[in-house]
């Protein structure tokens, strides 16, 4: 549990990893590239690999970074961290009219706006960058999206289901988030290929832990 802004604890999961094998490419930011090609041997040495997940009682301060023009993502422990809106409604103006433009399961893809498009607990995410596509409202899909209802995943898979299809990934295996099965979103290739006229790829990002409340 972490205490942020306000008064009320929230459940915030943070996790800071350091990966060997990280690319140049990895980077958004120029300054994080160059900071981590400074640091590189003492990030190498670490070697970190996560082996488990606890809950923990202890209580520590956030600090959170808003990065001008790119749509207050932050890099914290070389890790892409940050907010991607998807359900809000926000004042615009196309062809000179102006808009209330609400995006229901759908994220701002101006140009050159950062954008988080996941897939599902097994699939891995993609961190995107807006094409400005007034045809869409300068808009992109939020994620894969259902393949299928709660209801229709609960009936049709296992939890024995849910472990195969999260193999390699540390997260829950249980029946109760069996709703939220890989096999019941669509596939994240697909989607992002449908809308290269939209946003273009930046990352693809393998998940390593899936925390789910
Ligand atoms: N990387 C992950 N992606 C996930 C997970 N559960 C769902 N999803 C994808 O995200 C969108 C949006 O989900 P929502 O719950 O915010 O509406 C969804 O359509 C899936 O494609 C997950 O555990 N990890
Ligand atoms: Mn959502």
């Amino acid at each position: 549990m972490r205490t942020g802004f306000g008064t009320v604890d929230t459940p915030i999961f943070v996790m800071g990893l350091s990966r060997t094998d990280l690319t140049q490419e990895f980077f958004i930011h120029d300054e994080h590239r160059a900071r981590w090609e400074a640091n590189r041997d003492a990030v190498e040495r670490r070697g970190w690999t996560v082996r488990a997940v606890r809950a923990t009682d202890e209580i520590e301060e956030v600090f959170c970074a808003v990065v001008e023009d790119s749509h207050s993502f932050a890099l914290d422990g070389n890790i892409l961290t940050g907010n991607c809106h998807h359900n809000y409604v926000a004042e615009e103006t196309y062809d000179g009219v102006d808009l209330l433009v609400t995006r229901k399961g759908a994220i701002r893809a101006g140009s050159g706006d950062l954008g988080i498009i996941p897939g599902s607990m097994g699939t891995g995410s993609y961190i995107v960058r807006g094409l400005g596509n007034t045809a869409s409202f300068e808009s992109a899909s939020h994620g894969a999206g259902r393949r299928m209802s709660r209801t229709k995943a609960r009936k049709t898979f296992t939890a024995a289901d849910l472990a195969a299809q999260t193999a390699g990934v540390e997260c829950r295996k249980d029946t109760g988030v069996v709703d939220e099965i890989p096999a019941a979103y669509k596939d994240i290739e697909t989607v992002i290929k449908a809308q290269t006229d939209l946003v273009e790829v930046v990352a693809h990002l393998k998940q390593v832990v899936c925390v789910k409340g």
